[in-house]
């Protein structure tokens, strides 16, 4: 593993592991990055972004102001812009800046150690240009907003309403007369509020709004909106907007509130890929499925898996390095103190974390590609793949995020104390990624969205009709006998598979049962929403069960024996720890006995051991840059207590030998003079 620094002191006990794994570290990175090209070009790309020391802070940003720490991250993005103009376009294989790549996207990640003030700009905006305007439209905006001559941010949420986009209240009027739409904000809870640089950074943003011409409402639609002055970036008058204030992360995105007083914005500003606006105000429906403008949503939805496996893959770096070189009570007296690595509990808090990283890793790659097979073919007319997109895409953002967030905090755990120091690193990357399980989708309001698919699915299994491939195990659904238990891999994915179906049919009796008793659709569906939700997270977790397994078994074909072993190991890893994680699901659903969880128990404790010396390994072969990992715990040397020495030396707090709070108030009330 190459480090920026060769000649650096590494803690004995970090030492002691490197030298202890047994497999290819390098081979492992190539598995994770998707090949050894992909290692190459990321490695080139970090070498120039990095080398130069531009991501550094003189004062660490958790010590800065709001308003420094805003502008901080402002003039850090404007010097990660310049350079992707320059040199990182380049190198990355884009033909300009913008279109960025996973690896841009991580890179960026040192210069920040919440976010960029601009990630909405390349998150959202950007795509939704090249998602939803027509060729005309684009080549307008498009090379304007890749230059980074204009900045721009998605608003769509407002104060009343995020989830329910139907239920959006901003509007947006044709007037023939002056070929405007006239934008308007009626109420207070109408006003956009979190699309982030909104605040203070961008000067466009894409509005959704309801569309109303002719006197008719033709539900929410896109609008590219001018807000702020091209020059002076004064907010334009018609315009009201700000920052939204702190929150539990995202303190350098500059979130804000819009509202708008009858401002109006020419005719070609709707997005028009999907439908249009005649000069006379005639509407035209373009799209052939209905919820092509939600196409944003969806690619960031995609976007998310990956982001979140990354964040995991730094989490649990942190905290298995940390572990590695903290020692911790005497269960021997003979003996030193062992590594807290050491503890069984431990390795069950972190390997997990490791697997799971990969897990999604690898789903986010294949999601991608399923992703890029859908676009192709409605490029071509064809909307047919899209429900079960929609599915697959909901439900794996929602399971991803959930997990990462869960697991990061895992992580957290495992690192004690120093955990919960910011200087750790792992407090940002949980507030980072929580927000992740709410944004583009709450967690369970996306379930749900699968669920619907699921429960169309069961039926049509039903009436043995033709099934799509991610549920097509729904076939086996009705054979009236649980599936028979079998330890291996395959046999606990089909495991899975089962839960997920026979949950499903749960749901579908329920529900059934509820209408013959007398509830409408609509209150059965809601009484069954719990179980839904359970249906939707079981076919999850059986997709990316059996999408990892899949991806690993072809990715190791030719590589080397341990490596195939050690990859092997965390997959089933994986596959244990979930299926003893639904003990009782596979005790409703499947043959499983009481003595065969009792020895997958027993497989899994000893299968903790076996990873246990190819633990640090493990996480070296993520190949995270101390610079992106920003944390005392887990850097690649593993001087651990030097560093948090360091850093609590830079509070600002430890300046001055006695604090003003003394003279003012302490010492007053510790003499009686307050
Ligand atoms: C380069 C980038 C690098 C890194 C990125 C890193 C970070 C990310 C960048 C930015 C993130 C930061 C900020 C976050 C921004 C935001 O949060 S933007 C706002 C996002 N908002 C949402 O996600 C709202 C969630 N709500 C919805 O999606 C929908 O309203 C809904 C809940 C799905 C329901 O919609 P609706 O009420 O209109 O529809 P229904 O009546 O329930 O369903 C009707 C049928 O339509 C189907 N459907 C729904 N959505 C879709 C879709 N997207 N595609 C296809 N089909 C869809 C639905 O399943 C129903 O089908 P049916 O069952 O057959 O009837
Ligand atoms: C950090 C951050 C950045 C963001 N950035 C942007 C941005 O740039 N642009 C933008 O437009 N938006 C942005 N958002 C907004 C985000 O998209 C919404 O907050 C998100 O979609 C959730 O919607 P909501 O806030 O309305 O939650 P709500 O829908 O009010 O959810 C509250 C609770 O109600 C439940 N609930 C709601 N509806 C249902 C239902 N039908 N069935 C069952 N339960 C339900 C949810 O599960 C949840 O538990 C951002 C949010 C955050 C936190």
């Amino acid at each position: 593993m190459t480090q920026t620094n060769n000649n650096m002191t590494v803690n004995p006990d970090l030492a002691m592991e490197r030298a202890k794994c047994n497999f290819n570290v390098l081979e492992v990175t190539h598995i994770f990055d998707g090949g050894e090209r992909n290692t190459l070009q990321r490695k080139k790309i970090e070498d120039v972004a990095l080398n130069s020391g531009a991501s550094k802070d003189a004062l660490g940003e958790e010590h800065m102001s709001p308003k420094e720490k805003y502008e901080n991250a402002v003039r850090k993005s404007c010097i990660y812009a310049t350079m992707m103009k320059n040199e990182l376009a380049e190198l990355s294989g884009l033909e300009s800046f913008g279109v960025s790549s996973p690896v841009i996207r991580r890179t960026a990640d040192a210069f920040f150690k919440e976010v960029s003030p601009f990630l909405l700009h390349l998150g959202m905006f950007v795509p939704t240009i090249m998602g939803q305007c027509t060729p005309e439209q684009q080549s307008y905006w498009l090379p304007r907003a890749l230059d980074m001559q204009i900045i721009g941010t998605y608003a769509q949420t407002e104060l009343g309403h995020g989830t329910f986009i139907r239920g959006l209240e901003t509007t947006a009027t044709y007037d023939p007369e002056t070929e405007e739409f006239v934008l308007h904000s009626p109420t207070l809870s109408s006003y956009k509020w979190w699309a982030g640089g909104l605040g203070k950074t961008v000067n466009y943003c894409i509005v959704v709004a309801q569309l109303y011409t002719k006197g008719e409402c033709h539900g929410t639609h896109p609008f590219i909106v001018q807000i702020r002055d091209e020059d002076t970036h004064v907010p334009l008058p018609g315009i009201k907007v700000g920052e939204i204030g702190p929150k539990m992360g995202f303190n350098t995105a500059d979130n804000g509130f819009l509202g708008f007083d009858h401002y109006r914005i020419p005719r070609e500003h709707m997005l028009m890929k999907n439908a249009q606006v005649l000069k006379d105000g005639t509407y035209v429906k373009v799209a052939r499925h209905g919820k092509l403008t939600y196409g944003t949503m969806v690619f960031v939805r995609v976007v998310l898996v990956n982001e979140v496996a990354f964040n995991l893959a730094k989490a649990s770096t942190i905290a298995v390095r940390y572990s590695a070189i903290r020692r911790q009570s005497k269960p021997k007296p003979d003996e030193v103190e062992p590594q807290i690595l050491d503890y069984v509990t431990q390795q069950h808090k972190l390997f997990i974390a490791i697997a799971t990283a990969h897990a999604l890793q690898l789903c986010s790659t294949w999601l991608w590609e399923s992703f890029s097979a859908v676009l192709a073919q409605m490029k071509g007319g064809n909307t047919d793949t899209l429900p079960e997109f929609h599915a697959l895409s909901s439900c794996l953002k929602a399971i991803s995020t959930s997990d990462s967030a869960h697991l990061i905090e895992q992580c957290r755990h495992a690192c004690g104390g120093h955990g919960y120091m910011i200087s750790s690193g792992i407090p940002n990357l949980y507030n980072f990624v929580s927000a992740t399980r709410t944004y583009e989708g709450d967690y369970t309001v996306l379930l749900l969205q699968t669920a619907r698919f699921l429960v169309k699915a069961y039926e049509q299994a039903e009436a043995k009709k033709p099934l799509t491939p991610t549920v097509s195990y729904l076939a086996h659904a009705f054979s009236g006998s649980r599936a028979t238990w079998d330890n291996s891999p395959d046999g606990i994915i089909r495991s899975f598979q089962a839960l997920a179906a026979g949950k499903t049919a749960v749901c579908v009796t329920n529900m059934r049962k509820r209408m013959r008793a007398g509830l409408s659709q609509v209150d059965a569906w809601e009484m069954s929403t719990i179980q839904l939700v359970a249906a939707a997270e079981a076919h999850c977790r059986a997709v990316i069960a059996d999408t990892y397994r899949k991806e690993i078994v072809r990715l190791t074909a030719n590589s080397s024996p341990n490596v195939k072993v050690v990859m092997d190991q965390l997959t089933t890893l994986y596959l244990y720890y979930w299926a003893l994680e639904r003990t009782g699901d596979l005790l409703m659903f499947t043959s499983v006995s009481q003595k065969d969880l009792v020895d997958l128990q027993i497989a899994y404790e000893e299968l903790l051991l076996k990873i246990r010396p190819n633990a640090v390994g493990l996480v070296d072969a993520f190949d995270l840059r101390d610079e992106l990992l920003h944390s005392t715990l887990g850097s690649y040397d593993g001087r651990v207590y030097e560093r948090l020495m360091e850093e609590a030396l830079k509070s600002p707090m430890n300046k001055e030998p006695v604090s003003d709070a003394y003279s003012k108030y302490l010492r007053p009330m510790m003499k009686g003079k307050l």
